[in-house]
């Protein structure tokens, strides 16, 4: 869609930002890998309250996991529309999406550990 170049409006970004939002619950709907990666992303950011935690690093490896997530959606439709049928192309496009996914996580696993970890065994060592 076209955009008119006008000056930055607030009914323009609120009508983006719906756009926005149309698209996390189609994927929200469509991938229960999204919807298992937020609720985890829920639990951390509670954990992270409850231990008094660095919370900035959780807030990022977060959005980066659930960002890469959607983009990955966004990158399936895009190549399930461009090739329908099996081509090699499709594949790595496919692959390295779900690849940065599967990077993130990793990522967040570790943040968690060296964030969640060390207050939390105090805690349960009283
Ligand atoms: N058009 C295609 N050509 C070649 N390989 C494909 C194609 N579509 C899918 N694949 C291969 O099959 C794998 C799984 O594809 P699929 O679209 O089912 O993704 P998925 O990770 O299962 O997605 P979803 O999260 O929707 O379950 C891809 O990672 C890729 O290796």
């Amino acid at each position: 869609m076209r955009s008119d170049g006008s000056a930055l409006s607030l009914k323009r970004w609120w009508r983006s930002a719906g756009f926005a939002w149309d698209g996390v619950r189609h994927v929200y709907r469509t991938q229960a890998n999204f919807r298992i990666e937020l609720w985890a992303a829920l639990l951390a950011l509670a954990c992270t309250w409850w231990l008094n935690a660095p919370a900035a690093p959780v807030i990022l490896s977060c959005a980066l996991v659930l960002g890469l997530e959607l983009l990955n959606t966004a990158v399936e439709a895009v190549v399930d529309l461009a090739s329908p049928a099996v081509h090699p192309l499709a594949r790595v496009a496919k692959d390295a999406a779900a690849a940065a996914v599967l990077v993130a996580s990793v990522g967040a696993l570790g943040v968690g550990l060296v964030v969640l970890l060390p207050p939390l065994l105090g805690r349960l060592g009283g």
